[in-house]
């Protein structure tokens, strides 16, 4: 008779090389790796500056978890307003776990979640989205595939007061992504994979966040759609002023998009800087970026 339990696969550490060569790398490496790594974890001091002494978004100590299943390990974050900070790490390191907290998604257990300098721990998804203007833009493919790109929208400004006020913030976006603005009529899912993306993003911005959460904005998508994605993100980052914090599997995409970059392994923070310092780091290119 089968097992109705299916033993977990042994964890992987996956990049993207130059090539898009995937590394894999078994489980003794993966702890001998985290443990190299470990060594190099920057103080509280050192993030604190990489976000130039003045951060929007911190994360303290943060211990937190699914139910009695602890993820992450007394984390510390800091993300000034306008930058980008990209989270890169081998599967399972705890990366979405880490958007997840800060929306509200998780069991916060210890440490705590601060958006200018005020406690936000304790609120939930919709308080984050209405009252402290932090979007989350979910990993999975989330749009309504039968409803149109207008009604995607405006499903996005659900929280806003009143229908009128959710078309005002869907036409103002519409306005901005003509591609889009176009194609508002169409069903979703007629949307190439490039534009169900920016539909994505642009449903995040109906509420006008500051800070953006973006989970593997290049997840699923044809090569050629990817710079078109990190484009639109930077141009919420430049000429908006948004926060971007970002979970990327491709981690040369991310450290290349991303101010700042943590690596994570095991819950825990092994490593941080500017990306490009990252992009150039010989434990960096090893581990994520194919040698
Ligand atoms: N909603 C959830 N409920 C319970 N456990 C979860 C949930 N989401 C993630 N986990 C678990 O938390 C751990 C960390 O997962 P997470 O998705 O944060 O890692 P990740 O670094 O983003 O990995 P990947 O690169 O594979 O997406 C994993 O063991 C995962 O199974």
């Amino acid at each position: 008779m089968q097992p109705r339990w299916n033993p977990p696969k042994p964890p992987r550490v996956s990049g993207h090389g130059e090539g898009g060569v995937d590394l894999v790398m078994s489980v003794e490496a993966v702890a001998r790796e985290a443990a190299t790594l470990g060594a190099r974890r920057p103080d509280d001091a050192a993030l604190r500056a990489l976000a130039g002494d003045a951060p929007l978004l911190s994360l303290r100590a943060l211990d937190a978890g699914y139910g009695r299943m602890q993820i992450l390990h007394g984390l510390d974050l800091h993300v000034a307003a306008g930058q980008s900070l990209c989270l890169i790490g081998p599967n399972g390191a705890g990366k979405s776990t880490v958007l997840h907290s800060i929306y509200g998604f998780t069991r916060i257990i210890g440490g705590a979640i601060e958006l200018d300098g005020r406690a936000i721990g304790g609120l939930t998804p919709e308080q984050k989205l209405r009252d402290a203007g932090i979007a989350y833009v979910m990993q999975d493919n989330s749009v309504f595939p039968r409803m149109s790109v207008e009604e995607n929208l405006l499903m996005g400004g659900y929280l806003l007061p009143g229908r009128e006020a959710a078309r005002a913030a869907a036409a103002d976006v519409l306005a901005r992504y003509p591609r889009l603005s176009q194609r508002r009529r169409a069903a979703a899912g007629t949307l190439s994979g490039g534009e169900r993306r920016l539909l994505e993003i642009a449903r995040a911005l109906i509420m006008r966040p500051r800070v953006l959460l973006v989970d593997e904005p290049s997840i699923g998508l044809e090569p050629r759609y990817i710079d078109a994605v990190f484009e639109i993100l930077r141009e919420l980052q430049r000429d908006q002023g948004k926060t971007v914090v970002l979970v990327e599997q491709n981690a040369k995409k991310g450290l290349e998009f991303a101010d700042l970059a943590y690596v994570l392994v095991s819950g825990q923070l092994a490593l941080a800087g500017p990306g490009d310092a990252l992009l150039e780091d010989p434990d960096v290119g090893r581990l994520f970026l194919g040698g």
